[in-house]
């Protein structure tokens, strides 16, 4: 089976896809509470609220998969983002796609580190959340409604792709 090779994950890399959530030097950072905290700055674009949805938080708890990760689904959802920030200090991968019709040669993966959330935009393709090492907990702000909002794709034997990091 073919590979997919994880690259770091840097804001321009992921760019196409969606936003990185970090504290990063290039944030924008505001000094606030009286010097006491560093506000690093509006690091998402939210699209939450199309057709009467609301913001959510969740937290979502992930099992590394058993044996080498393969990616067998992508889904996106079309009406809104959904952002992804680690919670239990340990690295985790990221799999994505452009929007548009699924195309399994324009999939990209990426190593999250501990300090790395994302942000996928409304459309991107990407795989439910892929700890590693142990189970891990993921804050998860994303639209909450009662419609479908996941459109899910099984990929076919040869779309699939074992990743490799
Ligand atoms: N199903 C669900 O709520 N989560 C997925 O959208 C996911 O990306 O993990
Ligand atoms: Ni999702």
């Amino acid at each position: 089976m073919r590979t997919l090779k994880a690259e770091p994950l840097t804001p321009d890399a992921f760019a196409p896809f969606g936003d990185v959530i970090e504290a990063s030097a290039d944030a924008r950072q505001i000094s606030i509470n009286y010097g006491n905290t560093t506000r690093f700055h509006d690091l998402a674009q939210l699209a939450l609220t199309a057709d009467g949805g609301k913001a959510g938080v969740s937290i979502f708890r992930s099992s590394p998969l058993d044996g080498p990760i393969t990616v067998k689904v992508m889904e996106y959802h079309p009406k809104s983002s959904q952002a992804f920030v680690p919670l239990s200090g340990r690295p985790y991968l990221v799999v994505v796609a452009p929007k548009g019709p699924f195309d399994a040669s324009k999939m990209r993966a990426f190593l999250a580190g501990p300090g790395q959330g994302v942000n996928y935009h409304a459309g991107t393709w990407h795989h439910f959340s892929l700890a590693l090492e142990d189970v891990s907990d993921f804050l998860v702000i994303d639209r909450i409604a009662d419609d479908d909002n996941c459109v899910e794709h099984e990929l076919s034997a040869d779309e699939q792709r074992v990743v490799s990091f």
